[in-house]
């Protein structure tokens, strides 16, 4: 390994320094009496609450999902006897609930004792999907509950784990497939969006969507892209639901279904591209190496992989893929957020090349890597 250089070593010990400084509560009360460094304290201060706080910010969010209050306040604001009515609250805690939500920008405080949506409950109606999640999210809280637990979880022995049972080899029964692909289905609208921006399909002929759930990715390039065919690839009792999916959708001239297993079956062929859309996180890294083999295979030389899924920051981790899918996977006790750097270097390994991270819009969605079978 190469030694840090003199500039790198000066950088170290400065950073050193200034942490000392941070952690001791004489300087930090004196950087919050001094006027000039007062605004930086407090900024620190509030940050660190706000992660002291986090499940109690959620769980206001999950209370007013579980209400609807959201989508009652959509008509115009309402004051707290009225948001109570129909619900197990009465007004004063009503009111107490609301004025939670409005701190966290959910609502806000209207003339007249009323409440009105705010910016962040407003958004969460026009960005579907986020509701399914918050509402799955007490399962996943359970399994959080002891952290350093979570850590070392044997497998399948989370709640979490339970949920998405198709992970692993051991197949799934349809009822589950119900329950995970409409949670899948929910969030995937925004996933889709942010893929399709970033890498319209316009130049394929033939897109095969591998783990491709319900068919909702391939629905919205397919409604993206005229001309566009398409192929659905998941596990036998996901494909007939995304059968049906596509019938419903009217798009099941354009589509043709392949059930089986992409760690045991070759993967059909006729696409130019392939897509993994949420796919390789649920994996540990043997079985992503048979999952990039078998897509390559399918490939016509020169054909294009497009790999979608939050990612790892590496070097600089993200909220989204270190904090929130770094914890998210712990408790699938499987699979793992990768670095768009390891994601490349898996991809090259397995034959693929031109691998590159495409640059995103909204990078807490998802992040989209794009590579190319060899043209000979
Ligand atoms: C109009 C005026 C006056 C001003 C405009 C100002 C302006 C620009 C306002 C912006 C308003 C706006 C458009 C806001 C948009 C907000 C959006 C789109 C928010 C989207 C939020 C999305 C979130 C929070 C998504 C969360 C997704 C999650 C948590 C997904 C989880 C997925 C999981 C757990 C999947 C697990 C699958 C497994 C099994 C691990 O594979
Ligand atoms: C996290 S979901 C993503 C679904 C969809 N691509 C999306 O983003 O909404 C993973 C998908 O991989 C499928 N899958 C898991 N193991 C599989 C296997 N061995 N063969 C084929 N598909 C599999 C699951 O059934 C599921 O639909």
């Amino acid at each position: 390994m190469r030694q840090p250089g003199v500039l790198s070593r000066l950088a170290d010990r400065l950073r050193r320094w200034r942490d000392g400084l941070i952690a001791d509560p004489g300087f930090q009360a004196r950087a919050t009496a001094f006027p000039l460094t007062r605004g930086i304290a407090n900024r620190q201060g509030a940050a660190l609450y706000d992660l002291v706080a986090g499940f109690v910010y959620s769980q206001v969010l999950l209370a007013c999902v579980e209400l609807d209050l959201f989508r009652r306040l959509r008509a115009g604001p309402l004051d707290a006897q009225t948001l109570a009515r129909g619900t197990p609250l009465d007004a004063e805690r009503m009111a107490r609930l609301a004025q939670a939500a409005a701190a966290l920008d959910l609502m806000r405080v209207r003339p007249g004792g009323r409440y009105g949506l705010g910016p962040l409950g407003a958004a969460l109606l026009g960005a579907p999907g986020v509701e399914e999640m918050v509402r799955h999210h007490p399962m996943f809280y359970r399994d959080l509950a002891d952290p350093l637990a979570l850590f070392t979880a044997p497998r399948d022995s989370t709640e979490i784990a339970r949920f998405w049972s198709y992970v692993g080899e051991r197949g799934v029964g349809h009822e589950d497939a119900a329950a995970y692909s409409r949670l899948m289905a929910a969030s995937q609208a925004m996933v889709a969006a942010e893929t399709l921006a970033v890498h319209p399909m316009r130049d394929v002929s033939v897109l095969m969507d591998v783990g491709g759930g319900e068919g909702a990715f391939l629905s919205a390039a397919l409604r993206a892209t005229p001309g566009l065919r398409g192929i659905v690839f998941d596990l036998p009792p996901v494909v007939a639901r995304a059968r049906a999916a596509m019938d419903l959708a009217g798009l099941s001239d354009r589509t043709r279904v392949a059930g089986g297993s992409f760690l045991e079956d070759p993967l059909p062929d006729g696409a130019d591209a392939v897509s993994l859309v949420r796919v390789l996180y649920d994996h540990d890294t043997p079985s992503v190496r048979r999952i990039l083999a078998a897509c390559l295979a399918a490939l016509p030389p020169g054909g294009r992989l497009i790999l979608s899924e939050p990612m790892s920051g590496g070097d600089h981790p993200t909220r989204a893929g270190d904090a929130y899918f770094g914890l998210y996977t712990a408790a699938m006790t499987s699979g793992q957020p990768r670095s768009a750097e390891t994601h490349i270097a898996l991809l090259r390994e397995a034959g693929f090349s031109e691998a590159r991270l495409l640059s995103a819009r909204q990078p807490f969605i998802t992040r989209v890597i794009v590579a190319r079978r060899p043209a000979r």
